[in-house]
């Protein structure tokens, strides 16, 4: 997906300002600030918001987890198939990795918050080549947050646009997307991701620790 100096206007106000981006296979992790645009860049590009100028190409089927949902009367296996371009075989990969063979038959709404999550991110995962996901391990428990990672990290033919307010998510990433006022602050490796710029962003001081080789970012 290639996005050219796209700007969003919401009643007058700029929301979006020239951003630039190509996102290639693998996850692309967005971070930013309460407000920074994240939620916007991505309904932008399902569709839901249209931009007052720049352009989106996109090639691939999209699919998206939105970061809040409505309450839906129906059941989780419904709740799968809708929009109805596929049969239950394409789900079942990602029912069984994420264990969502025994919600099938409850009915949507009398899932908790996290299993109403994990059900829109096995539709996401069995639907789509670019996966959209706001906050997908938002509400998810410390056991389901790591399973969803490494599924994803483990999915090597598909985009991911994953926006998130887990720093400690940026080491699994393949491309970070930091995100301020509506402009892209930083865009690029992982690794190239300092303390430095981290609390540039969140305007507090952020320390970097290495334990077993792996990185960790944390507010001081
Ligand atoms: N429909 C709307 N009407 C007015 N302002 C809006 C609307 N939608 C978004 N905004 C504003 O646009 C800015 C960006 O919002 P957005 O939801 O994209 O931020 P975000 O980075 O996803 O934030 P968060 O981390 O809090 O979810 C905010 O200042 C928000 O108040």
């Amino acid at each position: 997906m290639l996005i050219k100096g796209l700007n969003v206007k919401i009643l007058n106000k700029e929301i979006l300002k020239e951003i630039n981006l190509e996102i290639n296979k693998g996850i692309n992790l967005i971070l930013g600030p309460n407000g920074s645009g994240k939620t916007t860049l991505l309904r932008t590009i399902i569709g839901m918001i249209k931009p007052s100028g720049g352009e989106i190409v996109v090639n691939e089927d999209k699919s998206y987890v939105p970061a809040e949902f409505f309450e839906v009367q129906m059941k989780v296996i419904d709740v799968l198939l809708s929009g109805g371009k596929y049969t239950l075989e394409r789900y079942k990969r990602y029912i069984q990795f994420l264990n969502v063979e025994r919600y099938l038959n409850r009915d949507f709404s009398t899932l908790s918050t996290g299993e109403k999550k994990i059900v829109l991110i096995t539709k996401a995962l069995s639907e789509g080549n670019l996966v959209i996901m706001d906050e997908p391990t938002s509400g998810l428990d410390m056991r389901n947050s790591i399973i969803i990672m490494k599924v994803i990290k483990k999915i090597k033919d598909k985009t991911f646009l994953i926006t998130t307010h887990d720093v400690n998510m940026i080491q699994i990433a393949d491309n970070v997307i930091l995100i301020k006022g509506g402009k892209i602050v930083f865009q690029g490796n992982p690794k190239d991701v300092t303390e430095d710029i981290l609390s540039e962003l969140y305007e507090i001081p952020i320390k970097k620790y290495e334990i077993n080789g792996e990185v960790f970012f944390k507010a001081i």
